[in-house]
C-alpha cells in the first residue's frame, strides 16, 4: 500500500554491479519471491525495457562499432530518460514495486570511473534525464571482474563492454564501491562469490524491510 507522502521512488529497486556479477539471476529469486507475496511489480533493465531502449542496446552492445564516451553516454542517457517516461514513472504512480536491472549508478561506474568523464556532467545530464528519481535500494553485487567476465565468457561472445580492458571494468569495480560508500542507506552490497540461493535470501529480507511489506 502506498501513502499519499511516499517519495515517488519509495518502491523503487535497482541491481548494478560489474559484468557477470549475478543480475539476472537474482531479479529472477526477486521477481519470484514478490509473485508468491502478491506485491504488484514491474521488471524492467537499462538499456531496454522500450523500443528505444532496445534499439539503443544493441547500438552500445555492437562489438563491430567504435563509440566515444560522451556519445556512449548520451546514447545510455536517451534510453534511460525514455525508460524513466514511459515505464517506471507510470508504474511507480501505480503503486507498483519497480526491480531495474542497471540505471544511473551504472553511468557512474562505467562512463565515470570506468571511461573518465566528468561526474559533474554525469550527474547533471542524468538529472534532467530522470527528473531526480532515485531508487530506494541499490543491491550491488561486487565481484572480482576476472572471476564475472569468466562467468559472462561461459554464455557466449564477449559484447562491445566485456571487449573493454581489464584495467577499465577494474575501475568500474572500484567506482561502484565508492557510490555505495557515499550513500550507504540506498546501497546493500554483497559478495557475488556467495551462493545465488543464500544471496537471494539476504536480498529478499532487505527488500521486506526496506519496502515495509512484511
Ligand atoms: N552466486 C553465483 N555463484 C556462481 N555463479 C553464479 C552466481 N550467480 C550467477 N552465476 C552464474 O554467472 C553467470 C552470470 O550470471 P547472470 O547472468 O545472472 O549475471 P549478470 O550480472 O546479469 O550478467 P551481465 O551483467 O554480464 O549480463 C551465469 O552463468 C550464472 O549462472
Ligand atoms: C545502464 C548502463 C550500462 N552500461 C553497460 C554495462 C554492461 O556492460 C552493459 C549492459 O549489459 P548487461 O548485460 O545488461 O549488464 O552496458 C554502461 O556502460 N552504462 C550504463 O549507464
Amino acid at each position: 500500500m502506498t501513502h499519499p507522502h511516499d517519495p515517488p521512488g519509495g518502491r523503487f529497486i535497482t541491481f548494478e554491479g560489474p559484468e557477470g556479477a549475478g543480475k539476472t539471476t537474482q531479479i529472477t529469486h526477486l521477481t519470484r519471491h514478490l509473485d508468491v507475496a502478491g506485491v504488484p511489480h514491474l521488471l524492467t533493465r537499462e538499456p531496454g525495457g522500450t523500443p528505444l531502449g532496445t534499439r539503443v542496446r544493441e547500438v552500445v552492445l555492437d562489438p563491430a562499432l567504435h563509440i566515444d564516451p560522451l556519445p556512449e553516454f548520451l546514447l545510455y542517457s536517451a534510453s534511460r530518460a525514455q525508460l524513466v517516461q514511459d515505464v517506471i514513472g507510470p508504474a511507480l504512480a501505480r503503486g507498483e514495486v519497480v526491480v531495474c536491472d542497471r540505471y544511473a549508478d551504472s553511468s557512474l561506474a562505467y562512463q565515470g570511473a570506468g571511461r573518465g568523464l566528468d561526474a559533474g556532467l554525469l550527474r547533471s545530464v542524468t538529472h534532467a534525464a530522470t527528473g531526480g528519481l532515485t531508487p530506494a535500494l541499490t543491491v550491488l553485487l561486487d565481484l572480482d571482474p576476472r572471476l564475472g567476465l569468466e562467468r559472462a565468457a561461459a554464455r557466449g561472445q564477449p559484447d562491445r563492454l566485456e571487449q573493454a580492458d581489464l584495467g577499465f571494468h577494474d575501475r568500474v569495480r572500484a567506482g561502484f564501491l565508492a557510490l555505495a560508500a557515499g550513500e550507504p542507506d540506498r546501497f546493500l552490497v554483497l559478495d557475488a562469490t556467495r551462493p545465488a540461493d543464500d544471496l537471494a535470501r539476504t536480498i529478499w529480507d532487505a527488500v521486506r524491510a526496506r519496502l515495509a511489506l512484511g
